[in-house]
């Protein structure tokens, strides 16, 4: 299908799950994360869901990087849809939050970073192809972001659902590292 109409579906499908039935898959999600075979390094890129579009919500794995490596430096974006693009700030656990026009809790008060001092990569999808490229929302933060940091970053997904044909992958699109779903990890 084409990432056009593979948003369409995957929207539907995400905002069907049922309060119990996410709660489960986002179980059994921090359960294969936590079977990665990485070591966990100290800055890393996480994000605020967007509640309204029932994105998975990646608290638990911030939880779980911070418990195997206690020296991670957390990292969120903030988003300007001026021109779509990212920029990476720091949080400490007294950084404000406040709630862009889109829905997203965004840090106020953070340290700015530099792309390339992220280690590790959380990134917001809606689906993925078995070749590790991602569908996201369209507007090409994430490859644009991507293309600024380190060679050797780790991104990871996260999806509710199994990977799906994405006919029309384009030449800027990034590729993740891994993929993480209920049943399983994808390397890339
Ligand atoms: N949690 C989270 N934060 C993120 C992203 C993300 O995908 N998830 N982004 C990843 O890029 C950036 C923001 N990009 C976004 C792109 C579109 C929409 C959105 O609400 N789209 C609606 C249509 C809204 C409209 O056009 O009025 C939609 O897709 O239904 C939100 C965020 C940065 N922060
Ligand atoms: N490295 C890049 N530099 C400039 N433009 C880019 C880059 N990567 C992607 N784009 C542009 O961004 C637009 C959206 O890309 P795409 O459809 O892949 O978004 P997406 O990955 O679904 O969304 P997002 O990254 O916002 O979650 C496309 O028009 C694409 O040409």
């Amino acid at each position: 299908m084409t990432k056009a109409a593979l948003r369409t579906l995957y929207k539907q499908k995400r905002l069907a799950l049922t309060a119990a039935k996410k709660d489960k898959l986002e179980d059994l999600i921090l359960i294969q994360f936590q079977q990665l075979p990485i070591s966990f390094p100290d800055v890393v890129m996480t994000y605020a869901p967007i509640q309204k579009l029932a994105e998975y919500n990646p608290v638990l794995i911030e939880e779980y990087c911070i418990f195997k490596n206690p020296a991670t430096r957390l990292v969120y974006p903030v988003a300007n849809f001026t021109n779509n693009t990212l920029q990476a700030f720091e949080v400490e656990p007294d950084t404000y939050f406040d709630v862009n026009s889109y829905g997203i809790d965004e840090p106020i008060d953070g340290t700015p970073l530099a792309p390339t001092d992220i280690d590790m990569m959380l990134v917001p999808l809606l689906t993925f192809n078995e070749q590790g490229y991602r569908v996201g929302y369209g507007k090409g933060f994430y490859d644009k972001f991507i293309a600024q940091c380190k060679q050797n970053i780790i991104l990871i997904g996260i999806s509710f659902f199994e990977p799906a044909i994405i006919d029309d992958v384009h030449y800027l699109d990034e590729k993740l590292d891994f993929c993480i779903t209920p049943n399983r990890i994808y390397a890339f």
